[in-house]
């Protein structure tokens, strides 16, 4: 069996608010492991974007324990093996598409010839090179999202953690984004988690988590 890319094992997450303590995520234990296509589904405000943050290391457990056995430590998670996309594409305007892509890599100390390359190519596997010197604004909403799946393909990371990355396009725009995004990833063991209301979505995935009121099921 490969090793667990993110091993969640009790976790729960609790947050005060008014002085009332609400919890975002109870006891959730579940594993992604290389090439995993994982759809994460649940109503609003039920505790996916709670896990993923967590699996992502972008927030700290209330309790239980997640472990990155092939990744890192949560001190030390290699910003490169991870790589995110959510709702909205958040590009920076003043820059390229190509230059967003490519940030990334620069601010993780690639360096500059090899980070263009490796963006172009990043285009390149979501059909997007013609639009590689195009300003955010001069996009489509369905191309600028595409531009930020471009920007987390690029470092060629182990997992990807997709946050509704469809939710603000139409459902056309949102199938093609996801064929382009799966396309990308056809024989890669890149695994692959998404958060998504979209049932449509959750079933071109291999594995569905639900998760309701905070309490995450597996169906193994
Ligand atoms: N920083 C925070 N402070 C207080 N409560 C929070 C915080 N983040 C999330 N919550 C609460 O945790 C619960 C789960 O939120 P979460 O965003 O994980 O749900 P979600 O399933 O991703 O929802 P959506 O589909 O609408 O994005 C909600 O009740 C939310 O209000």
């Amino acid at each position: 069996m490969p090793e667990q890319l993110v091993q969640v094992e009790n976790v729960g997450k609790t947050y005060t608010r008014g002085g009332v303590l609400e919890t975002a995520l109870s006891e959730a234990t579940c594993s992604v492991f290389p090439g995993d296509r994982i759809a994460l589904v649940g109503s609003s405000g039920s505790g996916k974007s709670t896990l993923l943050h967590l699996m992502g290391g972008l927030d700290r457990p209330t309790s239980g324990r997640i472990s990155w056995p092939s990744l890192g430590t949560f001190e030390r998670l290699r910003p490169q093996q991870l790589g995110f996309v959510f709702q909205m594409p958040s590009l920076l305007a003043q820059l390229t598409a190509v230059e967003n892509v490519e940030l990334p890599l620069l601010l993780g100390q690639v360096e500059g010839a090899e980070a263009r390359k490796a963006a172009l190519e990043a285009l390149e596997r979501i059909n997007l090179r013609g639009i590689a010197e195009k300003l955010p604004e001069e996009l489509s909403g369905g191309q600028a999202q595409r531009v930020a799946v471009a920007r987390a393909l690029a470092s060629r990371p182990k997992l990807i953690l997709a946050d509704e990355p469809t939710g603000q396009l139409d459902h056309p725009t949102a199938q093609h984004l996801l064929d382009v995004l799966l396309n990308s990833l056809k024989g890669s063991e890149t695994a692959l988690v998404v958060a998504t209301h979209d049932l449509a979505i959750a079933e071109r995935m291999n594995k569905i988590w639900h998760m309701n009121h905070g309490v995450l099921e597996v169906v193994v």
